[in-house]
């Protein structure tokens, strides 16, 4: 049975385009169809971090506004054939969508892939609780900076209030020194304070940051601990999400 998971966060910035992207391609290598939708309206990413900026013609907003079918709006990766992808909107005006229309795109497109994967936007606003109910699933990403995870903690709040129970956290941009200096909190007391359950940790590296800026992502490379981790992290999609 396809699935629906929306990717949120508190804060901005916390990593939920990097993590949508390799996730997505590291399931897709798995032999699942996936479909990336970015939800980031007039703040869209995901084609970037994904080497397909230049083949956007249609954008999530056309198809929603019946500019386009959503098969026009579609672009294949070129790492995995199984990966699919629509762009957000430059633009685009949240005000004008329902959501009934984020119901009928997500149904159309559960009839061609097993998972859909909504790339949403940072903080609580209509945006959010459109996507979010539309969803089988949500997974928070978060740093681990007092900040990220108190904002988190605000998003968390909104999903249960919301009714939405099926709910994990990714860690992300995980420094290992911070804990030995006593400068943040520990990876015990982020996951006492979080109702969701830990999806996975990712480690701050270099090498993400620049996958992002070539357009190719880090898990491409499939001989890295990054990769290795993904997997993991898939592995564990499939067995408490799909
Ligand atoms: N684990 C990591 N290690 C190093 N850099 C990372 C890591 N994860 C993400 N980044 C970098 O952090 C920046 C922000 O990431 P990204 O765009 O995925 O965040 P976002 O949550 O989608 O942002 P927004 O809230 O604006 O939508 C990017 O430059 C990305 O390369």
């Amino acid at each position: 049975m396809s699935k629906t998971i929306y990717i949120t966060s508190g804060k901005g910035g916390t990593g939920k385009s990097t993590f949508a992207a390799n996730i997505g391609l590291t399931l897709a290598y798995m032999g699942k169809r996936v479909i990336l939708l970015d939800m980031n309206m007039g703040m869209r990413d995901l084609d970037l971090y994904l080497g397909v900026q230049n083949e956007a013609i249609f954008d999530v907003y056309d198809v929603i506004m019946r500019t386009c079918e959503p098969r026009d709006a579609i672009i294949h990766s070129t790492f995995v054939d199984k990966l699919a992808i629509i762009p957000a909107h430059q633009g685009g005006n949240w005000i004008d969508i329902s959501r009934a229309d984020i119901d009928e795109l997500i149904e159309h497109l559960k009839g061609e892939y097993d998972i859909v994967i909504m790339d949403g936007a940072p903080g609580i606003n209509r945006a959010v609780d459109l996507c979010h109910s539309s969803a089988d699933e949500v997974i928070i990403v978060t740093t681990p900076d007092y900040s990220a995870i108190r904002d988190a903690d605000a998003i968390e709040d909104r999903l249960i209030k919301n009714e939405i129970m099926n709910r994990h956290y990714v860690l992300n941009r995980v420094m290992p020194v911070s804990d030995d200096l006593g400068c943040g909190p520990s990876l015990v007391e982020i996951d006492l304070r979080f109702r969701s359950q830990l999806l996975g940790v990712i480690m701050e590296d270099e090498n993400i940051r620049a996958s992002c800026n070539i357009g190719i992502p880090i898990v491409a490379k499939r001989d890295t601990y990054i990769a290795r981790n993904f997997d993991k992290i898939a592995e564990r999609v499939i067995r408490e999400i799909l």
